[in-house]
């Protein structure tokens, strides 16, 4: 046991206001059972603090480190709590500290003049404080620094001329700063020096990109390429520290156990240790774009980690990460595919890029844990748009956004479908896994796992009425199948029903059954969603999207379109009405096209049910 470090952090909780309640107990071991602590290998030293939003109020008690206590302290997070007072000189007796997160409190007065006891520091973020003064000019000797943040304060006077080859995100945004920019810092965004008074006017060199900075794309993958994305700009160790705990935390939650995992410390020390030859399977956190530098998983993930909601393939949870971006973590269970075959299978999926499929950002794989992070949405899923109930903030959906969702999620299938040498099927499209894109597109999202997947397990949650017929337990979907289930999205978008739903009389009625047989009947005006009656002249390009949905749900895979031409009738339906918009409003009555194909179609199909 760490007995000075346990004593130093009960004296530091004792002594200071924290409206959360915290479970340090002398009596319990600080490593394995302290919320937010963590120790080195042997349980000898506390290596990190994270105690982010614990309500912490006032100022840190002077002295609480006295000498070698916490001298062992890698990661100290105090994030967005109530914490003021100036900055608290005790940190800097910490010379092992890597990263610091201070940032969202009310901290005041000047930053510390020297710095340079930091020598392993590589994430500071002291941002949304009261700090006033100048930016020390000893912020240069913090030669391992990749993330500097300290935007939102009142720092004021010159930059200092920052030249750390390893710095890679810097956001100085919101302060008072004046003068020049200093060459080495033109390579950052202007973004970075946002809400200042500084000029980078002066005419200066250009400077050569730096050689350390993050790769931005990465589509192709070898050994060394993930290693140097996630080493060079992710500081790996905390990452993977991180996703360990999130991994063993989540589990905790669901068992209801509190127990550290005791090996996987162990395993992150070997991590630090070691270099790619002798990674361990545990540190296989990719990243499939430069990642956000300040990117303490672990850290912001406990803070605030929700379960969205539980799938076909897992659970998904929102992730608030540095205090602006959130993303989605999908937990996946029921994979029955090795390492290998995982690992390829995520390069294919991370390695797509197109405005209308949603980027997977990173993965993760261990025997016990395998992960997926998303962008999060915030506006929910198609499904969630379509079906929340009304008053539970609910937007209709207009027909507008029913066209844009219909035909950008099109647009992202097709990508798909034309990707791996035309190989690649989604295997999993419905309305929750539809999101709206920054231009309130489609956006599909979730593709790819269908082969990784044991095939009979996930049966119980799978979200019925979207697999094609022709799929079973046995016989994997494949693009044509894709195509049935986006069709079944459509008639979803027209109806406004869900695939399986109950009727009022306590029968469970399916979609595609009910809009083919009521087109059957020629009662064409009654799938409609009633919410879309509201809107003048639509019926010519509703019953055109019917058509194209009706023809995507054809029992006999081979009558079903494909995805190319999905996509072009859904834009024709938009600019065919766009040259129509004079005639609309005077339409005469019977020149809505028929549906007499589809109802012969449709008739045959169930004929066959
Ligand atoms: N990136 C995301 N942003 C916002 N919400 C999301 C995101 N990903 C998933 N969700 C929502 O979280 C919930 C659970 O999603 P999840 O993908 O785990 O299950 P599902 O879509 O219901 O089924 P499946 O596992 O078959 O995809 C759904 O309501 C889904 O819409």
């Amino acid at each position: 046991e760490p007995v000075e470090d346990k004593r130093a952090l009960l004296d530091f909780i004792d002594n200071i206001y924290h409206s959360r309640k915290l479970n340090w107990d002398e009596k319990t071991s600080a490593c394995n059972n302290w919320t937010g602590i963590t120790c080195n290998h042997d349980n000898s030293r506390v290596i990190a603090v994270r105690l982010p939003a614990l309500g912490f109020r006032g100022s840190i008690p002077e002295n609480f480190l006295q000498i070698s206590r916490l001298s062992a302290l890698q990661i100290l997070s105090l994030r967005s709590n109530g914490l003021g007072g100036v900055f608290p000189s005790d940190l800097l007796k910490l010379g092992d500290l890597m990263v610091l997160y201070l940032q969202n409190n009310n901290f005041q007065g000047p930053l510390p003049l020297d710095l340079s006891v930091w020598k392993n520091l590589s994430v500071l973020n002291l941002s949304n404080n009261g700090f006033n003064g100048s930016i020390p000019s000893s912020v240069s000797n913090l030669t391992h620094l990749t993330a500097l943040n300290l935007a939102n304060n009142s720092l004021s006077g010159d930059i200092p001329d920052i030249d750390i080859p390893s710095l890679q995100w810097l956001d100085l945004s919101n302060n008072n700063l004046s003068g020049f920019l200093p060459q080495s810092l033109l390579r950052f965004p202007s973004s970075s020096f946002s809400g200042n008074n500084v000029s980078s006017e002066k005419p200066l060199p250009p400077v050569p990109p730096p050689t350390a900075a993050p790769k931005k794309h990465s589509s192709k993958f070898s050994e060394s390429a993930i290693l140097a994305i996630v080493i060079g700009s992710c500081a790996v160790a905390f990452v993977s520290i991180a996703l360990l705990l999130i991994a063993t935390n989540w589990k905790k939650n669901e068992e209801g156990m509190s127990k550290t995992n005791v090996s996987s410390q162990k395993k992150e020390k070997s991590i630090k240790r070691t270099d790619s030859q002798h990674r361990d399977e545990k540190t296989r956190l990719v990243f499939f774009e430069g990642c956000s530098l300040a990117f303490d998983l672990e850290d912001l993930l406990r803070a605030s980690a929700e379960v969205l909601g539980k799938g076909t393939f897992g659970t998904t949870y929102k992730a608030a990460l540095e205090d602006a971006t959130t993303v989605a973590v999908k937990r996946l269970r029921e994979v029955i595919a090795g390492r290998k075959e995982f690992e390829q299978q995520m390069e294919v999926v991370g390695s797509i890029r197109h405005e209308n499929v949603a980027p997977l950002r990173a993965y993760y794989y261990s025997k016990d844990e395998k992960l997926m992070v998303y962008d999060y949405y915030s506006q929910g899923s198609v499904s969630a748009l379509l079906h929340a109930k009304r008053g539970e903030n609910r937007i209709p959906l207009d027909w507008e956004m029913r066209l844009r969702i219909a035909t950008g999620a099109a647009r992202g299938i097709a990508h798909i479908h034309s990707h791996s040498g035309g190989k690649l099927v989604h295997g999993n499209l419905k309305a929750s896994n539809i999101f709206l894109n920054s231009k309130q597109y489609g956006c599909v999202s979730d593709l790819g796992l269908a082969t990784l997947m044991n095939p009979i397990a996930p049966r119980l949650t799978r979200t019925p009425g979207y697999r094609a017929p022709e799929v079973t337990d046995t016989r994997k979907p494949s693009q044509a199948s894709d195509i049935y289930s986006f069709g079944v999205v459509i008639l979803e978008l027209l109806t406004g029903k869900s695939p399986v739903h109950a009727s009022g009389r306590e029968e469970v009625i399916h979609l595609v059954r009910w809009v083919q047989s009521v087109v059957r009947e020629e009662w064409t005006g009654e799938v409609f969603d009633v919410e879309l009656l509201r809107y003048p002249n639509i019926e010519e390009e509703m019953v055109a999207m019917l058509q194209i949905g009706m023809s995507c749900v054809a029992r006999m895979p081979g009558q079903r379109p494909k995805i190319g031409d999905v996509v072009k009738m859904l834009e024709e339906i938009r600019s065919v009405s766009a040259g129509n918009s004079q005639s609309a409003g005077t339409r005469t009555p019977g020149s809505t096209p028929t549906l007499t194909p589809y109802v012969a179609e449709a008739g045959s199909s169930l004929g066959q049910n």
